[in-house]
């Protein structure tokens, strides 16, 4: 969360703070993802300006209820219609303010300047008002120490997420909110036709990375802290790939050999499907399918870095007619379109996003897919259910329901104590993500 700037130069640092409340902006009012608004509401900056305005867009969106309950204690009355930017505008300052290490002055002269970059040079008075009055009331004992944001009784989270994950999770449901509003750890994966996992660690502490392995998932290792991935060794010829550690866990479950024919349901950007062909030389081309033609590209990508290739259907899932030719698979991997509230941590505005609503929703969509793809598993065959949610709806309830179905299902179970794999956000360090093996009968 951190970020350190010691300039006082009125007007550096203003544009990262403009992108920050644009960007904001368009997540909160119009729905866009922060991941889709950043890009275009920084795309003129340096590099050092996108990282600015990245932490504070993604830290912003951790403790949304707080900074708004700051900010808005401090207007007369809301700001609506072409002034409601100048709301988003404050809430990057208050956050400068309590949650990250630039100096005070620095903040707010830069917040107050990016006033003027938004096209609200007239009220660069009314942010500078808000901001000193927010200095005043919550003075620092020192420029380096951090306020207090004020609590909230959900812990950051939208009321019906935060009844849904102490619904579903009630041990642990503290424990996972916190876990929702940290900076999560960046998790590679060693691509071990180049080199095992001690020999990757050596090429880290001889490039200067500090990093750590993981015993329980066999190619996975956590830096330290993160590094943008040019600096990784090997990065460019696919020696390394980033990805979290649950989901590294796919391939291993999935329990493949290089004899089977495969399918990758739901591929896009193709983690997944690269561990597996990194793993095996498979005698056929695993096929992979994606709705998404966009995403898809970045399949391509990730194929071309690290040399390998697969069989690339862009369709829906479901409608099989339109791309399957009829031989069935000994393996499907069905990585589902999810509510993906274990991944909160990396994406905070999935919290404003999704709605309650959406969750029954995806629930009937993934029904649907597991439905369309059963008939196409050749008896004796698996299918590795996938999610990235931790909500059991999507999950231990959609697992149930589906065997209840299907006569021919049944359970492997992930270890003897656990029929499904439930891992929480944080837990090992990873996402929170959901597993289950299902095999067709004979
Ligand atoms: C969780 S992501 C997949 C991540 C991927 N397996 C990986 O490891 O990189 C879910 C994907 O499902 C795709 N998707 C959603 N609905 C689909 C459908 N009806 N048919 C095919 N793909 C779909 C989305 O485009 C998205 O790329």
């Amino acid at each position: 969360m951190n970020h350190n700037e010691s300039s006082s130069n009125s007007g550096q640092g203003s544009h990262s703070r403009a992108a920050a409340a644009m960007a904001l902006f368009q997540v909160l009012e119009k729905g866009e993802s922060l991941s889709a608004a950043l890009p275009h509401a920084t795309n003129k900056l340096s590099d050092a300006d996108k990282r600015l305005a990245s932490a504070i867009s993604y830290g912003v969106l951790r403790v949304l209820p707080s900074l708004n309950r700051l900010v808005g204690a401090k207007l007369d009355k809301p700001l609506k219609g072409k002034l409601k930017i100048l709301h988003y505008l404050l809430l990057v300052g208050a956050y400068q303010l309590y949650c990250q290490r630039i100096k005070d002055h620095a903040a707010v002269s830069a917040t107050v300047e990016a006033a003027r970059v938004i096209g609200k040079r007239n009220h660069k008075g009314l942010v500078n008002g808000i901001l000193r009055q927010l200095l005043r009331e919550a003075p620092a004992a020192d420029e380096s120490q951090q306020r207090e944001l004020p609590d909230d009784s959900m812990q950051n989270h939208p009321r019906w997420l935060f009844d849904a994950i102490q619904a579903d999770h009630p041990e642990h449901a503290s424990k996972i909110l916190t876990e929702n509003n940290t900076h999560p750890p960046m998790w590679l994966r060693v691509n071990q036709r180049f080199a095992t996992r001690d020999d990757y660690l050596q090429q880290l502490q001889d490039s200067g990375i500090a990093a750590k392995a993981d015993d329980s998932a066999s190619n996975a290792i956590q830096l330290d802290s993160p590094c943008p991935v040019e600096k990784l060794p090997g990065f460019a010829r696919g020696h390394v790939s980033v990805q979290d550690r649950s989901a590294q866990l796919a391939a291993d479950q999935l329990n493949v050999d290089a004899s089977h024919r495969v399918l990758d349901c739901c591929a896009a950007p193709g983690g997944k499907l690269l561990h597996l062909l990194e793993q095996h030389s498979f005698e056929q081309p695993v096929q992979a399918i994606d709705i998404d033609p966009k995403r898809l590209e970045r399949v391509d990508e990730n194929l071309e870095r690290a040399g390998l290739s697969a069989v690339i259907h862009c369709a829906d899932v479901a409608s099989t007619n339109d791309w399957w030719d009829g031989e069935p698979f000994d393996r499907i991997l069905l990585d589902a379109p999810c509510s993906a509230t274990g991944v909160i941590r990396r994406h905070p505005d999935i919290k404003w996003l999704r709605r309650a609503e959406d969750i029954n929703e995806l629930a009937h969509l993934q029904n649907q897919i597991l439905s369309s793809l059963w008939p196409l598993l050749k008896p004796g065959g698996e299918l590795l259910y996938a999610t990235c949610s931790i909500l059991r709806q999507e999950n231990q309830t959609q697992i149930e329901s589906f065997l209840k179905q299907q006569s021919g299902a049944s359970l492997i179970p992930i270890t003897a104590a656990h029929e499904t794999l439930q891992l929480l956000p944080g837990e090992y360090g990873g996402d929170g993500f959901f597993y289950a093996r299902l095999k067709k009968a004979q």
